[in-house]
């Protein structure tokens, strides 16, 4: 068996994940805040018949301390009340054994895995460890860094501990260049995840893909279009002033309006000649800019060869600093937008520092080999 296959097994006896026509929508904020603010988020999602599950976080992973970290364990009990009053199903993140009794005390029906989580073994492990002989779905967000391995590996550690109702969600990646992002799509792990986890439901979080309302809708669609299973989108009563990622939750109506908008089940398809033109424009531009490449990394071994020679360094910070400096300014006159060139400059210069240190390890080896 190659490394990368699964070895999962899968029965998803809820069904809850993957069981409608239409994809499953799992809606609620950000942060669990106050019992209010829950029961009224909740209650008017309940009017919407796509809505099938509530969400909410209770602890909050957050980059710098200080920030509002989630209510913690009283969460829980807002979330019963919910639960109680609407007969939704609810789900939370757990990062620890702690969050997982927990949740597990207060009948959570659903857990997920947060992608500052996955990104971690050991917490994983932990997790799956405490969710032993407990029958449960769960969730399991990407990883922060776009590594499918590591989001495969995360699905198997659960798996191992017994969990057999998993799904998984695709919540963007932190890439060099987001932009217009909060985190990139990236969109071709979708297919990369399901080809490592055949028939596990894949649901998206659009709502850390974009990082704000107004892109929501094309990730969405994006998403829909690539055949995903369901929505998770941060919906709060007043979301101007909650307390986390205000900008990217909407209000229930908002929800409403979104999901209305959705293309649920149908494929938009582009118009055929016009969208066939702009391709065959791209290819050529594409084939002229490897063939620039090809002759800037033919230029970059011809120097390489010359360092050797003369007994230099490959990496030359000043030069390399300078010619940064200037085609940023370039791309700035341009109009091309100064991360995405960064990126792109930042990956010639590793590359063609790459060439290079070969040339000289090749010289070392032939070295090596005269000496015998
Ligand atoms: O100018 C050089 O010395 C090069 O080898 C070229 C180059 C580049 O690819 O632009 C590569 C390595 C150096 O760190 C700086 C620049």
């Amino acid at each position: 068996m190659n490394a990368s296959s699964s070895t999962l097994k899968i029965v998803a006896k809820t069904n809850i994940l993957n069981g409608g026509p239409l994809p499953t929508v799992i809606a609620g904020p950000c942060s669990a805040e106050t019992e209010a603010q829950m029961l009224q988020t909740a209650l008017e999602l309940k009017k919407d018949h796509r809505v099938s599950i509530f969400r909410a976080g209770i602890w909050k992973p957050r980059t710098r301390p200080g920030l509002f970290e989630g209510v913690g364990k009283v969460g829980l009990e807002w979330l019963t009340t919910v639960k109680q009053e609407t007969g939704m199903l609810t789900a939370v993140e757990v990062a620890n054994t702690q969050h997982v009794e927990e949740a597990l005390q207060h009948g959570v029906d659903i857990l997920w895995v947060g992608a500052r989580t996955t990104v971690n073994p050991f917490s994983v492990q932990e997790i799956a460890d405490a969710l032993q002989g407990v029958d449960i779905p769960v969730l399991v967000k990407n990883p922060v860094n776009p590594d499918i391995q590591l989001w495969l590996g995360a699905l198997e550690r659960l798996n191992r501990a017994g969990i057999t109702d998993l799904g998984l969600i695709h919540r963007g990646f932190s890439t060099p260049n987001n932009k217009p992002y909060r985190n990139h799509p990236k969109w071709q792990t979708i297919q990369e995840i399901r080809n490592l986890a055949p028939g596990i439901p894949l649901l998206c979080d659009p709502s850390h893909i974009a990082g704000r309302r107004d892109l929501l809708e094309t990730v969405s669609q994006q998403a829909l279009h690539l055949g995903v299973d369901g929505l998770m989108i941060e919906t709060h009563i007043n979301p101007d002033v909650a307390l986390s990622d205000a900008s990217q939750q909407v209000t229930p109506a908002g929800l409403d309006k979104l999901l209305t908008a959705l293309d649920l089940e149908t494929e938009r398809v582009a118009q055929p000649e016009q969208l066939q033109d702009l391709r065959t424009l791209i290819d050529r531009l594409d084939s002229e800019l490897l063939n620039v490449l090809f002759l800037r990394s033919d230029v970059s071994k011809r120097i390489g060869e010359y360092k050797r020679a003369n007994g230099l360094d490959i990496y030359q910070a000043n030069r390399w600093q300078q010619l940064l400096t200037d085609r940023l300014k370039t791309a700035s006159e341009t109009g091309l937008d100064e991360d995405f060139v960064r990126a792109i400059f930042d990956s010639i210069h590793s590359f063609s520092l790459g060439i290079q240190n070969e040339l000289f390890a090749a010289e070392a080896t032939n070295k090596a080999v005269v000496q015998k």
